[in-house]
């Protein structure tokens, strides 16, 4: 594992992709906050510029494109507004895709009553912490605390642990200044990314993955990848990577998906 400074820049081993992908036919795994779109304050205000948006239509007409989101399945198709693409949502517990392909996991399915009897318990429990806030998916549970202050923390972490004693079937991750509840079940992104590429394969025979992501619940996927695939770490989540290779920013990705566009 390396930091995202010892990485070697996906734009300047550009050669290693078009090698790569006269071998094999690449399918590419997108995240979206943080890859696709900047990090922003709101969960709400996120977007998706019209020039990233038009390069990942261009680019989903020359390979196989999915993208895979911490966000709810519905969401993240509206954001990203991208056609005739495979799309996974909640962490990979929702899948979709053409022809009207659609996946759930059905264990995690068992686990939503879980849900709905921790989200009150924990908005009570937060009540009094400013600048915490809910986000709700179908799978999973995120309370962010951008807005709270540095110094309660430590405090809001502690008591978001203390709730879940309660609750066995539901474990936590954490991303960007966001706390991920998710079904205590052997399913992530790397999963996801697994269940995509099993499918692909059946369907288009052998394929190269490679993922473009920026944080903490990437990792999952960019250790899928170790057996086979080449993975990107977009900009930094502070702890050691998985991933291949890094880019800078969410206008270095669109710079680097130009690159395989022309190939
Ligand atoms: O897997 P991703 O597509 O990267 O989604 C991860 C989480 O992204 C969102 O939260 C993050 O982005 C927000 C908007 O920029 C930011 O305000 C927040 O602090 C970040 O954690 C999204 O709201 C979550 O549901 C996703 O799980």
């Amino acid at each position: 594992m390396r930091a995202s400074k010892e990485l070697p820049s996906a734009i300047e081993r550009i050669d290693d992709f078009k090698k790569a992908f006269q071998e094999k036919k690449p399918l590419i795994f997108l995240d979206f906050d943080g890859t696709l779109s900047p990090i922003v304050a709101n969960h709400e205000d996120a977007e998706i510029s019209a020039e990233m948006k038009k390069t990942v239509q261009e680019l989903s007409q020359k390979y196989q494109v999915a993208i895979i989101s911490g966000r709810g399945l519905e969401d993240v198709k509206d954001k990203a507004g991208i056609a005739d693409i495979y799309y996974a949502g909640s962490h990979g517990f929702e899948i979709s895709g053409p022809a009207n392909f659609h996946e759930e996991n059905d264990e995690a399915q068992e686990v939503l009553p879980a849900f709905d009897e921790l989200e009150p318990k924990l908005k009570s429990a937060l009540e009094d912490l400013k600048g915490v806030r809910f986000e709700r998916k179908k799978f999973t549970l995120a309370v962010h605390y951008r807005k709270l202050k540095e110094e309660r923390e430590t405090e809001f972490l502690k008591m978001v642990k203390d709730c879940l004693k309660d609750f066995p079937r539901l474990n936590m991750g954490e991303g960007k200044k966001v706390v991920e509840i998710k079904p205590n079940i052997d399913w992530h992104k790397g999963k996801a990314v697994g269940f995509l590429m099993n499918k692909l394969t059946k369907d288009s025979g052998e394929m190269l993955p490679v993922f473009l992501g920026d944080d903490l619940t990437d990792e999952d996927a960019f250790q899928e990848l170790k057996k086979e695939g080449m993975g990107i770490l977009v900009g930094d989540h502070g702890k050691k990577s998985h991933a291949d290779y890094s880019l800078k920013s969410v206008d270095e990705v669109q710079e680097f998906l130009q690159k395989l566009i022309k190939f």
